[in-house]
This record gives structure tokens, sequence and C-alpha cells, in this order.
């Protein structure tokens, strides 16, 4: 298997692969009370592209945090393929980031030390794919990136761009059902970023679900329904055709 072009298939056909119940999220006490998230329903599809946008501060690296299972909400429930995150053992967890959800965050947390394509192969190596097979699996999806040329270099030998299209290349590598990504255009010029954007599009119309937060209207366009965040809460959600509509109805506020 490689992280090509086999199809990619979740374990309930039909069912959301990520679903957020209600869910909810407070940070700190007393007077540091913050309420990051509240009251958040959101169901996504194989196959569908979701792009997360609103002001800074509205909750939107919250939201993909409780998706992927890096945080837990205070109230409500995250459920990933059916499958209620917080009744699993931490191991199930730890496996299912692992194998099924792909993350694309602002820190690229790349291992330093490691070339471009032994950093992408080492989350199917942790998996326990044979050292040729993952390394084949890492060099197909950096050649996808467009940065078969960078496999053999170091993140230290290497720009803020660079460097962020490896890191998108390891969240995209093996079958997964599920990609988070925040920012992924942040560090990119506008060309790499379509071509960033293309690989989710791709992802999600072979069957991935995919939930991307972006301050950028003309990346939303590429996703299939734009949820818009303000003070926590949903406070709209529009198609495709036109997430700059939306901004306009919704004060789109400063990123
Ligand atoms: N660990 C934390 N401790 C305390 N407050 C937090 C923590 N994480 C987030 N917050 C607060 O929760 C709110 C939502 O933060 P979040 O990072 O989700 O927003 P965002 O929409 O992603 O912002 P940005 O666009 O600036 O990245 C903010 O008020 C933030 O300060």
């Amino acid at each position: 298997m490689t992280g090509g072009a086999a199809p990619i298939t979740g374990r309930r056909p039909g069912g959301p692969v990520l679903e957020l119940r209600a869910a909810g999220r407070v940070h700190g006490e007393g007077p540091r009370r913050v309420r990051a998230l509240a009251a958040v329903d959101l169901a996504v599809a194989s196959g569908e592209f979701v792009a997360v946008m609103g002001p800074s501060g509205s909750g939107k690296s919250t939201l993909l945090h409780l998706a992927g299972g890096l945080d837990a909400p205070s109230e409500g429930e995250v459920l990933v393929e059916g499958a209620p995150l917080a009744s699993m053992r931490p191991s199930t967890l730890a496996a299912l980031r692992r194998r099924s959800v792909g993350y694309v965050f602002q820190e690229f947390n790349l291992l330093p030390g490691l070339t471009a394509a032994e950093n992408v192969a080492f989350p199917l190596e942790l998996d326990g794919w044979g050292l040729r097979q993952a390394g084949a699996a890492a060099r197909s999806v950096l050649a996808e990136c467009g940065i078969a040329d960078l496999a053999d270099r170091r993140p230290e030998d290497m720009s803020g761009g660079q460097a962020q299209r490896v890191a998108i290349a390891r969240a995209l590598v093996g079958p997964r059902r599920l990609l988070l990504a925040d920012e992924p255009t942040g560090a990119l010029d506008s060309k790499t970023g379509s071509t960033i954007l293309e690989l989710l599009r791709d992802r999600a119309d072979r069957g991935a679900a995919v939930v991307m937060v972006t301050h950028e209207a003309r990346f939303a366009a590429w996703a299939d329904r734009t949820v818009y965040l303000r003070d926590g809460r949903i406070a709209g959600s529009t198609g495709p055709s036109d997430p700059a509509a939306l901004l306009g109805t919704v004060d789109a506020g400063a990123p």
C-alpha cells in the first residue's frame, strides 16, 4: 500500500467520519476562565471537505484539536467513525490518531536529523510497516506534493515553506480517513498553496473527510462547505460557491 491512488475507505460507510456533538471547551478557572468553544455540532462525511473560518480567537484551532483527540471537550462528545474518543483506552486512541488521522498544524514538528523521506515514513513505521514499504510510500507522497527533490534533505536545511510541505506530505501518507489542517497554506506562496489545496481536495474526492482552518476565502472555495465560527460558536455555514458572501453576512473580523 502506498500514499498514492488507493481508495481510502472508512469502517462505517454512510456514517460521518467525524462528529462533534454539542462539543464545548473551557480553559482555566475563575477570572482566567476562557470559553474557547461552545455547543458545536458538526458532522463531516467521507468524501467531504469542510473549511472552518472565523476571527482570531474564535475557536478554530480548538475545534481541530478536539476533532483529532489532541484535546478533550469539557462538554459534549467527539466521535471518529462512530466511536466516542472519550471512551477509548489511551492505546486505542493513540493507534487511531496514528493510523487514521492526518494532522497539518502550524508547527511543523519535523524530527531534526531525519531526512524528509524518513520523517514522512516515520508514522508508518510506528504503525508496523516495513522500512522499505514505508520508504516507498513516503517517496511517492513527496512526489505527489511536488517535493521529490527534498527527500534526502533534513529539516534544518530547508526553508519554512519546504518544511511545511514535508509536514503536509507526512499528514497525507498512508490510508488516512480524517485529515485535519490548520492553515496549511500559511508559509507557502500562492502557487504552492494551490497545490496543497488540490491534494486535500483529491484526498476528499477519494473518500477522506477533510477539515481545514483557513483565513482565506479563496482557499475555502475548494471546500464543499464552509463553517464560520464566532466566539466559539457556529455562526453560519455555506456551500462551496461563495464563502465570501458568508463572510459579508457574519462579520469577518480580522484574521
Ligand atoms: N490552552 C489554552 N489555555 C487558555 N486559553 C486558551 C488555550 N487555548 C486556547 N485558548 C483560548 O481559547 C480561545 C480560542 O482559541 P483558538 O486558538 O481555538 O482560536 P483560533 O480561532 O484558532 O485563533 P487564531 O485564528 O488566532 O489561531 C482564545 O480566546 C484563546 O486565547
